[in-house]
């Protein structure tokens, strides 16, 4: 059973798979903390918010309630919303919290491809096939052996800036964890226009590359 925030489909507005349609499943529950998250309402798992899975899907807008969801569930749910993308990017809230083997494996069976967006400070139970975007939050919860696993097992780093300060600190994660041919995006911290200069900067000189939350800027989900 998977803590459910919310299902849907959109374009894939960051990293690696830009502009890819997607089918995004939000779960619920992150102790991690991170003061400019876009996600507050995914934080706690009240068990006074649990709602059916019925009601679950008429959900139009960002909301703490959630609801109890098997593999098998989720698949049926895609079938019923005529959903049409094949990739499915598993997001939350911090979805390694959950073991992701038995959902990802379900959907691959199923014919789709998978994506987790994760913070690497809980350990990423995941299939050999899932593509990995990890957006390392150092010094936060979860230490710094959980974060190197991560950073290893990453197909994609994606770091979100707002200033020097956090190149530097990913910089520092980088020597560290033996990464080097991993693909890595800075993604400026909800739009600010020093951050997105900072990050183009920083992109050109070091051969990184850019993520903008292109969902934001189109202002779909
Ligand atoms: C909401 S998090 C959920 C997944 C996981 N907890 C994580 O942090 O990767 C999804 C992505 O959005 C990024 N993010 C969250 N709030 C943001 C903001 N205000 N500006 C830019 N990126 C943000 C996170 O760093 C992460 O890459
Ligand atoms: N369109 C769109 N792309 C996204 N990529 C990562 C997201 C996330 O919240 O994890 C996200 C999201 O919420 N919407
Ligand atoms: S780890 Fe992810 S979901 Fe949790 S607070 Fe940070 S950005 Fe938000
Ligand atoms: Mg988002």
């Amino acid at each position: 059973m998977y803590k459910v925030n919310e299902v849907f489909q959109t374009i894939q507005g960051e990293g690696y798979y830009t502009g890819t349609p997607a089918i995004f499943v939000r779960l619920q529950g992150c102790p991690v903390g991170c003061s400019w998250c876009d996600t507050k309402h995914t934080w706690q798992i009240d068990p006074d918010l649990q709602v059916t899975r019925a009601t679950l899907i008429t959900k139009r807008a960002d909301s703490d309630y959630w609801a109890e969801m098997t593999p098998e569930e989720l698949l049926q749910l895609f079938q019923e919303q005529g959903f049409q993308a094949k990739h499915v990017v598993i997001t939350g809230g911090e979805p390694c919290m959950y073991d992701l083997v038995p959902l990802c494996e379900a959907l691959h069976a199923g014919g789709l491809t998978t994506q987790i967006e994760t913070s690497g400070t809980f350990e990423i139970r995941v299939p050999a096939a899932s593509w990995v975007t990890v957006a390392p939050k150092i010094n936060m919860a979860g230490g710094y052996a959980v974060l190197t696993s991560a950073m290893q097992r990453a197909n994609e780093i994606k770091h979100p800036i707002a200033m020097q300060k956090h190149i530097d600190e990913l910089v520092a994660l980088l020597n560290h964890t033996a990464t080097q041919d991993k693909l890595i995006y800075l993604q400026p911290i909800s739009q600010q226009k020093r951050a997105t200069e900072l990050a183009i900067a920083t992109c050109i000189a070091r051969n990184w590359r850019l993520s903008v939350q292109v969902h934001k800027y189109l202002g779909i989900e």
